[in-house]
């Protein structure tokens, strides 16, 4: 249901579109419907075409960035051209982390120093490094929107999520530490909790597809959610209608995680 106008004349960078079925897409698409101006990231030559394909399908020219937010070179680059093009920035949806293969695969227990490093910069510390250079954007634009996605594997521990779960947890609070910084700017902070959806990530962690069956049987609505339910929300968190929430874990997970 294109809410239009909801968020017309608005800017928002997004990162984390790898293909049509990434969270970041949905997002996208709902931000489109909304009216808002987009940009993208793509991580790297490999993901550009998809990027590109997607971007033109959303209009002639909407600009795609290169940016791996493990090089800070390239995120400086990422605002700079920002800066450029739009001069200011009303909304930034972060959707992108990453755990080594080996962390996912193996026992918690057994976790790497250096795979844990990786997974907490990438999912979460990337978070701090991109709303630090979105921050004179927004402060121009009088304030400004910025929200994540985390997964309930964060507060409760889901098989096979290992480190991801702790990345999680820092991203979450992460998410708090920002708002309270950049509040007085206007700036709201917030994270999209969302069940289990078949993205390409997703594929990649074990015991991925017996969760979605367990969601029809136990979620209080008794579905799982859709790149569209993660769209409206995120269409909201980017709206003046959630202008009062900052700080926040919003869970759209058909009801899941009330239950026992
Ligand atoms: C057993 C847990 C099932 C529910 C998982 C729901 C979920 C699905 C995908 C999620 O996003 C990612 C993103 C990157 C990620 O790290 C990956 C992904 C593929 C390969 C790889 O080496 N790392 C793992 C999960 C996520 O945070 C949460």
């Amino acid at each position: 249901m294109p809410a239009a106008g909801l968020v017309a004349g608005k800017k928002a960078l997004i990162l984390g579109v790898a293909n049509k079925r990434s969270i970041a897409w949905g997002i996208a698409q709902a931000l489109h419907a909304g009216g808002a101006e987009l940009a993208f990231n793509y991580q790297n030559e490999r993901l550009r075409e998809n990027v590109e394909e997607l971007a033109r399908s959303l209009g002639p020219d909407v600009p795609i960035y290169p940016c791996d937010v493990t090089r800070p070179a390239e995120i400086d680059a990422l605002f700079a051209s920002l800066e450029e093009r739009w001069g200011r920035l009303d909304v930034l949806v972060h959707s992108l982390a990453y755990a080594p293969r080996e962390a996912l695969d193996g026992a918690f227990v057994d976790t790497r120093p250096e795979d844990w490093d990786t997974a907490l910069q990438i999912s979460a510390y990337s978070l701090v490094a991109v709303a630090r250079r979105a921050r004179p954007l927004m402060q121009r634009a009088g304030g400004g929107s910025i929200f994540t996605m985390t997964y309930l594997g964060s507060e409760r521990a889901v098989q096979g999520y290992n480190v991801m779960g702790v990345a999680k947890a820092a991203l979450e609070a992460t998410v708090r530490y920002l708002a309270a910084d950049l509040g007085p700017d206007g700036i709201r902070v917030n994270a999209i909790s969302a069940g289990p959806i078949k993205t390409l990530a997703a594929m990649g962690v074990k015991g991925f597809s017996n969760i979605l069956k367990v969601m029809e049987e136990r979620a209080p609505l008794r579905r799982n959610v859709t790149q569209e339910d993660i769209g409206g929300a995120g269409l909201f968190l980017a709206s003046d209608l959630s202008r009062g929430i900052t700080g926040t874990v919003l869970f759209v997970d058909a009801g899941y995680h009330i239950m026992g």
